[in-house]
């Protein structure tokens, strides 16, 4: 049958005028300000110290000796990583001309579930690096992984660095609570090889972290003692030293395509928070983007207002997407808690309609680990996520009183990302929060008898 078209409207331009049509863009080089550019030497602002020091622990590689490993700690965004990055990369160029072979790679915890999926990364970088067949990672042990780790440094390296990224965050999920985390076993196996000798090559671990405290404290006591790293602080940035980097970036934009007061908003909003130089990085391109989207040639200050309220929210969902199943589970439980008591917290004297009691919220982590079979853990551990979560912007923890002496309680709100936001992307992301969601009704009824009860 043939199908009826009507009447059709005119189409203003064909696909092929609009595609070839004249393309405006506020960026000339866009790559600056992409997440992962390593920039050169001369845009980086200021970290004098931290590049001295850094250097001094790299230097002795390319004297054949053992330079030791390193802790680069601080929060987000303080330029650990591009340090780290830019040493070791002007390192091996002066290696290569001096007859010294090195090679750097990098493997961030965030992204990793576990040992094994870690310890290939760091293998598979380094064949890509030295361009060498891969080698599988199914089918393989862990220890196998190792040795070819152990084999390729040997073989074909004078000396390899090894940057660890946020490694706090490779818990591992797998693990049963009496298990050290999985970075512990990381980094014992790795600083053990060098110690005894393994190989003839050596190399360095570069770890950073946000969390230095949560890194030593979940090491076992034989990680401890094989795994002693200079430290190297990074502390946050103020706005003046947000604007100057943003300032050594401009011309990732066209001469006139940005008005004068975006580089100092920018920078302004970005040390209000964190003091994170990614988030004021982040903030400028997705300004830009907005300006091309809207096709204007000049990139304003309300755009970046437009824009902090999505890379906020995308800070929130990468964080969230990121953190162990636990966390995830006890967020998961809150955000229920939130999302089907509204109209209870309506009712309620103390709670707002943004907010979820902690108690209710711990009452639904055990309803629904019950629920899917997932493992129960204590109620203090599940407060302590929650309170990692709220040092993560995640949610805000806040503690209230109820008036006539009747104590202090815990609540939860959600005021970065919504409830439902957060439901929703856990459930995309794990079948088990979806499996909860199915039965509706029954979920709203536990949440709302929980919270009538409160
Ligand atoms: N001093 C600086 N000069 C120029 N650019 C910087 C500086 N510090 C950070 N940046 C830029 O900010 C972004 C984030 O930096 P980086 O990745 O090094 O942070 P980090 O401390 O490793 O963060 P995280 O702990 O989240 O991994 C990068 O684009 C980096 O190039």
């Amino acid at each position: 049958m043939v199908e009826e078209l009507g009447e059709q409207s005119e189409r203003p331009l064909s696909i092929t005028d609009q595609l070839t049509s004249e393309y405006n863009t506020v960026f000339n080089n866009k790559d600056l300000i992409e997440p992962d550019t390593i920039v050169d030497e001369d845009r980086i602002v200021g970290r004098d110290e931290q590049l001295n020091r850094v250097i001094n622990i790299i230097k002795p590689a390319l004297h054949g000796d053992q330079p030791e490993d390193m802790l680069l700690r601080g929060p987000s965004g303080t330029g650990k990583t591009l340090i780290a990055g830019t040493v070791a990369t002007k390192a091996i160029k002066i290696g290569a001309s001096r007859d010294v072979q090195m090679e750097f790679v990098e493997v961030n915890g965030k992204h990793k579930k576990s040992e094994h999926e870690a310890i290939h990364q760091i293998t598979h970088a380094f064949e890509r690096e030295l361009d060498l067949e891969y080698t599988s990672k199914t089918g393989v042990s862990t220890s196998s992984r190792y040795d070819r780790l152990f084999d390729i440094v040997d073989e074909y390296l004078d000396f390899g660095i090894v940057i660890l990224d946020e490694l706090d965050l490779l818990v591992g999920d797998s693990r049963n609570k009496d298990e050290p985390p999985a970075f512990s076993d990381i980094l014992y196996k790795l600083s053990r090889a060098k110690r005894i000798g393994k190989m003839d090559s050596s190399f360095t671990l570069i770890v950073t972290t946000n969390s230095p405290n949560s890194l030593m404290s979940g090491l076992n006591s034989r990680t401890d003692s094989t795994f002693n790293p200079t430290e190297v602080s990074f502390a946050d940035y103020n706005a003046n030293e947000l604007r100057e980097i943003l300032s050594h970036r401009r011309d990732a934009f066209y001469e006139d395509a940005l008005d004068d007061d975006v580089i100092p908003y920018v920078a302004a909003v970005a040390a209000q928070g964190e003091g994170d130089a990614r988030f004021a990085i982040d903030l400028l391109r997705e300004a830009g983007n907005i300006a091309n989207r809207r096709e204007m040639q000049t990139v304003h200050k309300s755009h970046v207002e437009e824009a902090k309220n999505q890379v906020e929210k995308n800070y929130v969902v990468d964080v969230i997407e990121n953190v162990s199943f636990q966390k995830q589970v006890s967020l998961f439980a809150a955000a229920v808690v939130n999302l089907y008591g509204q109209t209870e917290l309506g009712r309620s004297d103390y709670l707002t309609e943004m907010s979820a009691p902690a108690t209710v919220a711990h009452t639904l982590y055990n309803w629904i680990t019950d629920h899917e079979d997932i493992e129960q853990r204590s109620k203090h551990s599940f407060l302590r996520w929650m309170r990692e979560l709220d040092t993560y912007e995640v949610i805000e923890l806040n503690r209230k009183g109820r008036g006539n002496e009747m104590g202090v309680f815990a609540e939860y709100i959600f005021h970065n990302l919504s409830a439902e936001a957060m439901v929703e992307t856990l459930a995309d992301k794990d079948k088990r929060f979806a499996n909860v969601l199915e039965d509706e009704e029954l979920l709203k009824s536990v949440v709302q008898t929980n919270l009538k009860n409160f």
